[in-house]
């Protein structure tokens, strides 16, 4: 099934044209990783698909309940609120009343219910990545759209965070759509990728983008720094 479907999307501020005639489809219990460069329009395809922004030409029809996690820098975290209570929001609009149980087994999944009293001014960058995966989780995302979840992340942050999605999306089925900057992660965790750049440059099963492919829309700079050792290894020794 379709759970995604995008054809001919185009989104211009003023004249400039952002995204350029973009069409793709996801298709239920896909890992989608988006790729491409600074200013590529990854975020303002992000913000389309979840209904931030509406103003765009061209048809995007979404057949689920989104769960969103956006990049950590729009999220304020000075607000004097427990981990629980932060998590516990997910649930607004879906129940009038809080299962707490509910959100404590949900933090013990994604390993943070001991920090559960916690302020979430005082979490790490891994961790509150956790609390918000939490907080999407609970409102019963069909899809979870998440923009460089990584950022801020050290590197064995970032691997148990991609490997607890990978984990989450078999258990519950959930279609997973994520941005990313670390080009290696997503061809070792993504089913699918999507390489952006204004218009949609290539897009398939992660095994089928060649090197080639990612040249078109990278300089050699951004492959280096964003991770060739990961995607080497995945291309000399095969997917596991
Ligand atoms: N409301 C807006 N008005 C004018 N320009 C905009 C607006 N929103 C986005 N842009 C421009 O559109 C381009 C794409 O932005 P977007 O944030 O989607 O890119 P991105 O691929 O997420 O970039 P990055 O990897 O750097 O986060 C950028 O050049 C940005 O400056």
């Amino acid at each position: 099934m379709k759970i995604i479907e995008v054809k001919g999307l185009t989104y211009r501020v003023r004249n400039f044209e952002i995204l350029k005639n973009i069409t793709f489809s996801v298709e239920k219990g896909e890992f989608v990783g988006i790729i491409g460069p600074n200013g590529a329009g990854k975020t303002t395809l992000v913000k389309i698909l979840v209904g931030e922004i509406k103003d765009y030409e061209g048809k995007v029809v979404i057949r689920g309940r989104i769960g969103y996690l956006p990049q950590t820098q729009e999220v304020q975290r000075e607000f004097p609120m427990t981990v629980r209570e932060f998590a516990a929001m997910g649930m607004y609009g879906r129940s009038k009343r809080i299962d707490w149980e509910k959100v404590r087994s949900t933090l013990i999944g994604v390993g943070i219910s001991h920090k559960e009293n916690d302020l979430i001014r005082n979490l790490s960058g891994g961790e509150f990545q956790r609390l918000s995966l939490a907080r999407a989780l609970l409102s019963e995302p069909d899809i979870l759209v998440l923009d460089e979840p990584e950022a801020g992340v050290d590197e064995m942050g970032k691997a148990a965070f991609y490997e607890l999605l990978n984990r989450l999306r078999k258990e519950r089925n959930i279609t997973v759509v994520m941005v990313s900057h670390d080009i290696g992660m997503v061809f070792r965790e993504c089913t699918t990728v999507m390489c952006l750049n204004r218009t949609l440059h290539c897009h398939g099963p992660t095994e089928t983008i060649s090197p080639d492919d990612l040249k078109k829309i990278f300089t050699d700079f951004d492959i280096w720094i964003r991770g060739p050792r990961h995607y080497e290894i995945f291309h000399r020794e095969g997917k596991n």
